[in-house]
């Protein structure tokens, strides 16, 4: 076995070997978390998150990702406080895993990279109108950034509430979407304490599939977008 950890960066998903899928922004995500950038706000609320079951959808592959869809047209789930200055419908979440544990996170906090991340993702209903819009716009997004850890528990029902950790402390920084169109309109929460899922739940992620039916078979893993560059931003954290 090749000596030392075995790096995620050849490990990253052909979409992001296309030199235009890093275009000239100034707050691209993600981002490794380092306490050193980062600075303590206690102006900074606690996140109000209230989410309905009822206003589950559907889940489905699209093709990079796994991806549970929630119905937006009333405000039965959503967040609001924290470093909002509106509330945020949710709109999906998804998950981004990695081939081995080693990696398959999009943050990292301190070069650490975990397993799997989630993300859920939440528009802002008060200055936009739908989501799309929403998407391209400024203030338009809010997205929660969950880290998953292989334990023996397993994740409860696709209940989106039960898929946050107990500890609310979060990281907070301007930033992107991480899949194009890589707009920059998402302010992004990090939960600082990761959620722990089975490794049976893990290894289901890595049987989804990147090819459609018909076409030669190919794993969906390691669908993360490489580190970017923090730029001229701060992060800041709810917690000292
Ligand atoms: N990882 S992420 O959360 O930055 N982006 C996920 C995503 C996938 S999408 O193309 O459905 C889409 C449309 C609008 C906003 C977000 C997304
Ligand atoms: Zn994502």
């Amino acid at each position: 076995a090749p000596c030392g950890p075995r790096r995620r960066n050849n490990a990253v998903h052909p979409l992001w070997k296309d030199p235009a899928s890093s275009p000239g922004g100034t707050r691209p995500s993600p981002i490794n978390i380092r306490w050193r950038d980062s600075v303590y706000d206690p102006r900074l609320q606690p996140l109000s998150v209230s989410y309905d079951a009822a206003s589950c959808l559907h889940v489905w592959n699209t093709g990079y990702l796994l991806q549970v869809e929630f119905d937006d047209s009333t405000d039965w789930s959503g967040i609001s406080g924290g470093p909002l200055e509106n509330p945020y419908r949710l709109k999906q979440f998804h998950f981004h895993w990695g081939a081995v544990d080693e990696w398959g996170s999009e943050h990292t906090v301190e070069d650490h990279a975990y397993p799997a991340e989630l993300h859920l993702v939440h528009w802002n209903a008060v200055k936009y109108q739908n989501y799309r819009e929403a998407a391209t716009g400024e203030h338009g997004l809010a997205v929660i950034g969950v880290f998953l850890k292989d334990s023996r528990a397993a994740l409860g029902p696709f209940q989106p509430s039960c898929l946050l950790p107990t500890c609310r402390d979060y990281w907070t920084y301007p930033g992107s979407l991480t899949t194009p169109p890589l707009s920059e309109s998402v302010t992004w929460i990090i939960y600082k304490k990761p959620i722990e899922v089975a490794q049976d739940q893990l290894a289901a992620f890595r049987t989804l599939l990147f090819s459609a039916l018909g076409e030669k078979e190919e794993a969906m893993v390691n669908n993360y977008r490489p580190l970017q560059p923090l730029m001229k931003r701060k992060v800041r954290s709810s917690f000292q």
